[in-house]
């Protein structure tokens, strides 16, 4: 049987009917998914602006106007693997222990049968139980972590679980390993010189925004698959990681970042490794204009979707 792909755009208009990422079918309506994209609608882990909860939808929104073959990665990932949308997985915006907990278990659910999962998110506290999914999984895995922050805070306001604090926790709970994680993209003012030294303590290698201007992509993809070799890994893209020219829609946006071609040529620089799962999180609709950030967003969701549809053991 042949995987169902999206709605045909030649009979029904894009802009007709239910948004569902890339127009793809819903979970329930086929057997097995090799990808499900997911949306966690959840932001109560912020610093500053609001509103990522409304980023899962804005993605389906914005995302209609994919066309199912990539030619940068030569492949047509909704005939090459079952691609579905897998809805939202619904957790308590007032308790962010709970919401932890249940999006963890959620998502190992989904991935029980071998689905590999691209989250859309809601904020980057969510990467921690989605980490811990994949680690229980495929053992500690490598991370390239998109982001013009290192989210490696320790806490805010004496609270250990929030969007400045993921990585930090994962690094605690030994669920990464700590031989493969990078940050790319970073900038923008720190706390402190000791943010940094404590980062690189946890084993974090750093290419800066400007690092990536300096070297180019090439070098940079190159640095980056050294690193990753053949362990699993599993990518984080917070789309604050563009320059806010490229992605306004974000709650703590920063000067200075990667264009939407640099983040997407990146990410095409890392096929045939071991992905196992990948997020973009952080898109706050509300301070989007003409849908700039959820397009970039539903873009680079696309992208990993993509590299998973390419991976022979998905
Ligand atoms: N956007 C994410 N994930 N983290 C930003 C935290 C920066 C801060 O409030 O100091
Ligand atoms: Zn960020
Ligand atoms: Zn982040």
């Amino acid at each position: 049987m042949p995987n169902i792909g999206p709605l045909d755009s030649s009979r029904v208009p894009r802009f007709a009917g239910f948004a569902t990422f890339a127009r793809l079918p819903r979970i329930d309506q086929v057997e097995h998914a090799d990808v499900a994209v997911v949306g966690v609608p959840f932001d109560s882990g912020v610093s500053y602006r609001p509103g990522a909860r409304f980023g899962p939808a804005a993605v389906r929104e914005a995302s209609r106007l994919l066309r199912p073959y990539h030619p940068e990665l030569d492949v047509s990932p909704f005939e090459a693997k079952q691609v579905v949308d897998a809805g939202d997985i619904a957790v308590n915006p007032f308790n962010i222990g709970e919401a932890i907990e249940t999006l963890q278990q959620e998502a190992e659910a989904l991935q029980a049968n071998g689905t590999r999962l691209v989250t859309v998110g809601g904020d980057h506290t969510i990467a921690l139980p989605l980490l811990r999914a994949a680690a229980k999984q495929h053992g500690p895995v490598a991370l390239l972590h998109f982001d013009a922050h290192l989210d490696t805070w320790d806490t805010y306001f004496g609270e250990p679980y929030t969007h400045g604090t993921p990585f930090r926790r994962a690094s605690e709970e030994g669920i990464l390993d700590t031989s493969a994680l990078s940050h790319v993209g970073t900038r923008g003012p720190l706390y402190g010189k000791r943010d940094l030294e404590e980062d690189r303590r946890l084993g974090f290698g750093i290419v800066t925004s400007g690092d990536v201007l300096r070297r180019g992509v090439a070098e940079t993809v190159d640095a980056l698959r050294q690193r990753i070799g053949d362990r699993p890994l599993y990518v984080s893209v917070d789309i604050d990681v563009l320059d806010p020219a490229h992605a306004p829609g974000t709650g703590t946006p920063e000067a200075g970042g990667m264009t939407s071609r640099e983040l997407l040529e990146i990410l095409r620089g890392l096929r045939d490794l071991n992905l196992v799962g990948a997020d973009v999180v952080e898109l706050a609709p509300a301070y989007d204009h003409a849908e700039i950030t959820a397009i970039a967003a539903s873009h680079v969701a696309y992208d990993l979707v993509s590299l998973l549809a390419l991976e022979k053991n998905a």
